[in-house]
């Protein structure tokens, strides 16, 4: 069954808007920040992550956003640029504005956080003015992601993708991707979430990223049905609930489920499993696959990224993706931590 139908005869098959930043990774591992000495630099931010991961599948892919206007905004264009993605309408600040970082800690397998330094970035000020129309048109699918909506000129920027996707018949997901050091208050944050939320075909979420939305009818009885059932009102015709190493659940217009199991995974750092799940289950549904399956390669690429100790330089390829399975499959993986 055919749940999205994607234009056809696009130059890409996917763009994405928002953020791009650094992750700086602690390489003493499993040790709080406070001792650790060293990181490793990646490109970063959870939408450019998605993309690379896009890219990695063979997809066409395009980025919108802004850099900073040194060495780290070069850093990531070119970054971008070696992995194939088209970086036409990736603007270069000139205010000042700085690159985000993102210092990950990782405290054990099972205990990671992230420092975000997000003072005056480049990202968000992307501006509406700024996004090209003739980009998105030619594309099939536009990934948004929550964060952009933090602050303005950026937030405007991403209604403005919007109405462009609108406006070319383009798909729209929106991976919800709630990183509280951007925001204000959770009152703001669940007033643009919800507005964008209204315009998206495919929203991939956790369970705390919906409550958030639900802040002005959250009701404790509410399960992810209910959760979903919301969305389908609007433009929605599928919602996945992540939940973490229990898997993740997708829900359908027509009022089906799907559910997917997480798969064993040598852990070594949490953070990125959403990305590379994301990347995953957007490039099976664009292949036309079913749901399920969707979910099995987002779910198998996700283990490979939480395995591995950066987001972006561990996105795997397909035939990766597909070895993970098979080995998972035959019993040759086990749930183990690194240490
Ligand atoms: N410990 C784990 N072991 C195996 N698979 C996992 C694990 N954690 C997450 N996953 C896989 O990744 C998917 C997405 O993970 P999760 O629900 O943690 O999303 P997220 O919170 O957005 O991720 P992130 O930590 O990158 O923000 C899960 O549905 C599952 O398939
Ligand atoms: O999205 C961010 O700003 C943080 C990412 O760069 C980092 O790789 C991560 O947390 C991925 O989920």
């Amino acid at each position: 069954m055919e749940y999205i139908a994607f234009p056809a005869n696009r130059r890409f098959d996917f763009t994405a808007i928002g953020r791009l930043c650094i992750d700086l990774n602690a390489n003493e591992i499993n040790r709080p920040m406070e001792e650790t000495v060293t990181f490793t630099k990646y490109v970063g931010g959870s939408p450019a992550n998605i993309t690379i991961g896009m890219s990695r599948f063979g997809m066409k892919t395009a980025f919108i956003g802004k850099i900073a206007n040194d060495q780290m905004g070069r850093f990531i264009e070119g970054y971008l640029k070696k992995n194939d993605i088209d970086t036409g309408n990736v603007i270069t600040d000139n205010t000042g504005a700085v690159t985000g970082l993102a210092f990950t800690e990782i405290k054990s397998p099972r205990d990671c956080s992230i420092l975000m330094y997000r003072d005056n970035v480049a990202d968000l000020k992307l501006n509406a003015e700024e996004v090209q129309e003739d980009l998105i048109a030619d594309s099939k699918l536009l990934l948004i992601s929550g964060t952009a909506l933090a602050k303005s000129p950026s937030r405007e920027a991403v209604f403005q993708a919007l109405e462009y996707a609108k406006k070319h018949d383009v798909v729209v997901a929106f991976d919800i991707d709630y990183r509280p050091y951007t925001w204000s208050s959770h009152e703001e944050t669940a007033v643009y979430y919800n507005l964008a939320a209204e315009k998206c075909d495919i929203i991939v979420g956790t369970r705390e990223e919906f409550d958030m939305m639900e802040r002005f009818d959250r009701n404790p009885e509410r399960d992810d049905q209910v959760t979903a059932s919301k969305w389908f009102d609007y433009k929605a015709k599928i919602v996945i609930i992540k939940h973490g190493k229990a898997g993740s659940i997708a829900y359908t217009k027509d009022g089906a489920s799907h559910r997917a199991k997480s798969f064993p995974a040598k852990v070594v750092k949490t953070f990125g499993a959403g990305d590379s799940y994301a990347a995953g289950f957007l490039y099976g549904v664009m292949q036309g696959w079913t749901l399920e399956k969707s979910m099995e390669f987002g779910s198998a690429s996700a283990c490979i990224v939480i395995s591995s100790h950066s987001c972006s330089d561990a996105m795997p390829t397909v035939e990766q993706v597909e070895t993970y399975i098979n080995r998972s499959n035959a019993g040759e993986i086990s749930n183990s931590f690194s240490f």
